[in-house]
Formats: C-alpha cells, sequence, structure tokens
C-alpha cells in the first residue's frame, strides 16, 4: 500500500473518495435535464450515492437543506426551471453545501448562456463542461457547440478553463479525450476513458453527477474530488468495455464495473497526471 501511494497517489486519492462514497451513501439533489435523469440516478446508485430528482420550486426549502450536495444541468432549460436552479443554488450556499453546475449545450442560444453566467454568480464549486461549452462559457458567446456535442478538444478549451476558473472561483472540469481538471492555476488531466463514451447520450452529464457525488465527500477539496470522480468513471467505461458490443450494452455495462470497482484496480488503472 505504502509503495502504491508513491507510484500513484492519485489511485490512492481515487480509491478513498470511492470507498467514503460506499460507506456514507451522501444525499444529491440532482435538477438536470429530461435526457440524463435514468443515467444520473443509475450511476449515484451504482457509485454508492442516493440521488434525489428533486426539482420543483416548491420542495426546495424543504429538502435542499437536507442535501449533501446539488448538482444543476441546463440540458433541457425552460424558463419555468431557472428559478428553482437558482434557489436551490442559493439554499445550497446558504448552507455551506457545495454544488455543481453543468451548462451542457450552453452555446445553443442566449437564454441558455445568460441562464448559466447567472447561476455563475451564485459560485457553483465546480464547473463541467464538454471543450465547445467551457469555451462558450469563458467567451461568453453562444454559437461553440453542437447542441450538446463539443466542436472542440477538451485540450482546446484549456486556457478558456484556466480564465473561466480564475472569474468564477469555480474549480473548471473539461471532458474529452483527456478530462482536465483546473482552479485557475493547477492543471490536472484524468486519462481513463474511451471515445465509445460520447456515443452514451448523458454519459457527460453522469460523470458530472459524479463529480457532485465526490464532492460531497470533501467539500474543501473539490479539485482532488473532480480529478478523482473523471477518472473512476472512466475505468468504468474501460472495463465495462470489456463485456459491451456497443454503446447501449456499455451503458450496461459501465453501471456494473462502476458499482464492482475494487482497491486493486482503481490504484493500479487510475491515471492523473499534472500539466502545470
Ligand atoms: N475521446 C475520448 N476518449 C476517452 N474518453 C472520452 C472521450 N470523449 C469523451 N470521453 C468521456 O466520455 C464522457 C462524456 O464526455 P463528453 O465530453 O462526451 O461529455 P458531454 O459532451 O457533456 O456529454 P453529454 O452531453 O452527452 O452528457 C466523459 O467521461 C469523458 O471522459
Ligand atoms: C441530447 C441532449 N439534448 C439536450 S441535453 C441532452 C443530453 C446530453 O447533454
Ligand atoms: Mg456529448
Amino acid at each position: 500500500m505504502a509503495e502504491q501511494e508513491e507510484t500513484n497517489p492519485w489511485g490512492s486519492k481515487s480509491w478513498s473518495y470511492l470507498s467514503s462514497l460506499r460507506q456514507q451513501s451522501p444525499l444529491i439533489q440532482c435538477i438536470t435535464n429530461l435526457v440524463s435523469m435514468d443515467l444520473i440516478a443509475n450511476t449515484l446508485l451504482a457509485a454508492g450515492a442516493s440521488p434525489a430528482m428533486i426539482h420543483s420550486i416548491l420542495e426546495i426549502p424543504d429538502f435542499t437543506p437536507h442535501t449533501q450536495s446539488v448538482l444543476i444541468n441546463v440540458g433541457t432549460l425552460t424558463p419555468e426551471w431557472l428559478p428553482a436552479m437558482k434557489a436551490a443554488a442559493g439554499v445550497a450556499n446558504q448552507f455551506g453545501k457545495p454544488w455543481v453546475l453543468d451548462p451542457a449545450a450552453v452555446g445553443a442560444s442566449g437564454f441558455r448562456l445568460k441562464a448559466c453566467l447567472e447561476l455563475i454568480e451564485l459560485k457553483p464549486t465546480v464547473i463541467r463542461g464538454n471543450g465547445s461549452e467551457i469555451i462558450s462559457l469563458s467567451m461568453a458567446s453562444i454559437g461553440s457547440g453542437k447542441g450538446a456535442d463539443s466542436l472542440h478538444e477538451s485540450s482546446d478549451a484549456l486556457e478558456a478553463a484556466k480564465s473561466l476558473a480564475k472569474s468564477s472561483g469555480a474549480i473548471v472540469a473539461i471532458s474529452g479525450s483527456v478530462d482536465f481538471v483546473t482552479d485557475g492555476q493547477r492543471v490536472v488531466g484524468a486519462h481513463n476513458g474511451l471515445p465509445m463514451m460520447q456515443k452514451i447520450t448523458a454519459s457527460g452529464c453522469a460523470v458530472t453527477a459524479l463529480i457532485a457525488a465526490f464532492v460531497a465527500i470533501n467539500p474543501t477539496h473539490a479539485f482532488e474530488a473532480t480529478a478523482s470522480a473523471f477518472s473512476v468513471f472512466g475505468l468504468a467505461g474501460e472495463i465495462g468495455m470489456g463485456l459491451a458490443k456497443g454503446p447501449a450494452s456499455l451503458r450496461m455495462h459501465l453501471i456494473d464495473s462502476l458499482y464492482a470497482l475494487d482497491q486493486e484496480t482503481v490504484l493500479h488503472r487510475v491515471k492523473i497526471t499534472s500539466f502545470s
């Protein structure tokens, strides 16, 4: 174990987050898009967390104070949902709970961009998007993506991510072939995962939910929690692909592999490196 910690400190860090998640089973409130609800709930359950898709503004004052973290994802945003998102972020702040923003398809419209910029004013702990989404947010401009899909490599968005992290105070995370995490100064890259994961709709939304769960375990170390969540999710995909025939069975085997991940596999196969 001591040797492992020396050779792969991120492996032991990631295992510590995952095993704590399984022991503590934090309650994660998810206000998310209509496409992602099932995959997010199942991903969180398989990882050991307790998801609740509670999004009515009428329920937030009673419910949000009892959660360990809040996920807000704007993938199918309408004007009716935005006040509930803002209210949940506000209650999370008031009660000292972390909250995580997924700016899904933020470049699709001015409405969505304005909503995300207003949400960022409410101080998310982490913002996770694909390359195009992080570029849109950082430049406050629309049109950089292709709906929910990215037109950019994650590395194309690295400078945008650093600048967004500095201006917002959030940890910024970019998914892609390498998943990057930055606080504006430090940058690490998580190398686990495989391209087929892009063919599972809402796999990005699911990794953001896992980030929310890992951040719930240690809100003061959101940078480490985010990088670990990326690698653990990617590793579950790699192992799942061993049994999968395509995107639909990968979705199933990824969830099964996340549920079954053991210490040795995490210690040996998590790959996170420093880029700063
Ligand atoms: N080329 C790649 N190689 C390895 N893993 C990848 C690759 N592209 C994406 N992934 C992984 O797939 C998952 C989803 O990332 P992606 O960038 O597709 O998110 P997204 O566009 O927000 O997805 P969605 O909108 O469908 O939720 C992440 O876990 C990411 O690490
Ligand atoms: C396909 C799609 N459209 C809006 S949200 C979403 C799920 C992935 O973000
Ligand atoms: Mg995608």
